[in-house]
């Protein structure tokens, strides 16, 4: 595989016995450390906007942690290569301490191999008037073609995250036609609807968002989602406190909030006439982080995952739950109440995703 180390990027260090050894810098600690295999991570469609803001921020650290180095494999199509090479001749100007290698590439298979970590942004984005339906078609067959790329090429335990819309339904597909990967590691991004909900909930009570924890996202990365509230809570100095009973407005909760979260991707197309970048990028970031690194204790996140049933949602669909991380794993939180508010809110999402499912297959016969 063709692959450029950024000159200087070695500096400090020296292979042993096949493991690579710091040399004790002046404020290092006396004893070295051992430095990290770098980690593998592709990044399809990272000509565009999302990888634009996203492949900074995991040459940065901010994905895998600050002491994780890493090699990034970026795809894109004929088209774009040359913007591509320019991102390329960016990271290399950007002289990334963590960044041990880059690969550019317009070759599915050269882009896969080896990956530890695939970001799956790459496919047509929703413009302004459209439904997101309408880029369903274009979409499903790239993750169709993309799966046997990744099922014969990627790293053992390749941990998969699919971005591009729909991402739900391009995650099932993709899943589909890589039977050999573990459906466990196969997931969608709703941690943007995720963080937007916990954005709202901060504005309105005027704390930090850091604060806040334990919203759900339920379903489709869509408008059909359901952003949910209850059991989600605030940091106080008196200790946590339900989100419900800080704000006391059932009906903002119940409405507004709900549709605010929903068609916040639609908002920001209006406003900036192109798709979220900076915050889809950022919660890929972290989607990634919390699984290979678990969530914190008492806290969860949401991921689209492929539904066991829990909760009464069909098997068979890639939804959004929520879910811990420890080890590399994630679970399905379990035993939350339901209430009948939030039981039509689930089915009809999982209805939503039956229906694309539907609609996926018949695209691609
Ligand atoms: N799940 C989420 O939360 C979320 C949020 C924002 C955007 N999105 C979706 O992410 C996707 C990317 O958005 P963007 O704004 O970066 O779009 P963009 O058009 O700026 O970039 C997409 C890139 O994908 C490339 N591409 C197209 N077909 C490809 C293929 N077969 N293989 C590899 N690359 C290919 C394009 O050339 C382009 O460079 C869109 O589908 C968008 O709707 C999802
Ligand atoms: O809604 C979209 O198509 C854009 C994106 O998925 C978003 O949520 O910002």
């Amino acid at each position: 595989m063709a692959e450029d180390v950024p000159r200087g990027q070695t500096s400090g260090l020296t292979k042993s016995s096949g493991t690579q050894r710091r040399f004790p810098l002046p404020c290092s600690p006396a004893i070295p450390t051992m430095a990290k295999e770098p980690v593998r991570v592709l990044v399809t469609g990272a000509a565009g906007q999302i990888g634009y803001a996203l492949v900074p921020m995991i040459a940065r650290g901010v994905m895998l942690g600050a002491d994780q180095p890493v090699i990034l494999h970026m795809l894109d199509i004929p088209p774009a290569a040359e913007a591509l090479n320019g991102v390329k001749m960016e990271l290399v100007d950007a002289a990334f301490p963590l960044l041990k290698g880059v690969v550019a590439t317009t070759d599915v298979v050269e882009a896969c191999t080896g990956v530890n970590i695939a970001v799956m942004v790459g496919g047509f984005p929703r413009k302004e008037g459209m439904e997101r339906k309408d880029v369903m078609s274009k979409n499903v067959s790239i993750y169709k073609s993309q799966a046997s790329a990744l099922e014969n090429h990627a790293a053992a335990n390749c941990k998969v995250l699919v971005v591009a819309n729909p991402a739900n339904t391009n995650a099932l597909i993709l899943k589909e036609f890589a039977p050999s990967i573990p459906e466990k590691n196969i997931s969608c991004l709703t941690r943007l609807d995720h963080n937007r909900a916990l954005g709202q909930v901060s504005e309105r009570l005027n704390v930090q968002v850091s604060d806040v924890k334990n919203v759900i996202i339920w379903g489709n990365h869509s408008s059909t989602q359901y952003p949910d509230v209850n059991h989600a809570t605030v940091k106080t100095p008196a200790g946590e406190k339900p989100v419900r009973g800080l704000v006391g407005d059932d009906a903002w909760l119940n409405g507004e909030f709900i549709t605010t979260v929903q068609q916040r991707g639609a908002a920001i197309i209006k406003a900036r006439k192109l798709s979220s970048a900076l915050s889809a990028a950022s919660a890929a970031c972290d989607h990634i982080r919390d699984w290979v690194l678990g969530t914190p204790e008492g806290t969860w996140v949401s991921m689209g995952v492929y539904s066991d049933g829990s909760y009464n949602v069909p098997a068979g669909l890639i939804y959004s739950f929520p879910v811990t991380c420890c080890a590399g794993e994630w679970k399905i939180v379990q035993g939350l109440h339901i209430d009948e508010f939030s039981r039509k809110k689930l089915d009809l999402t999982a209805q939503e995703l039956s229906e694309e499912k539907e609609l996926a297959y018949s695209c691609l016969s």
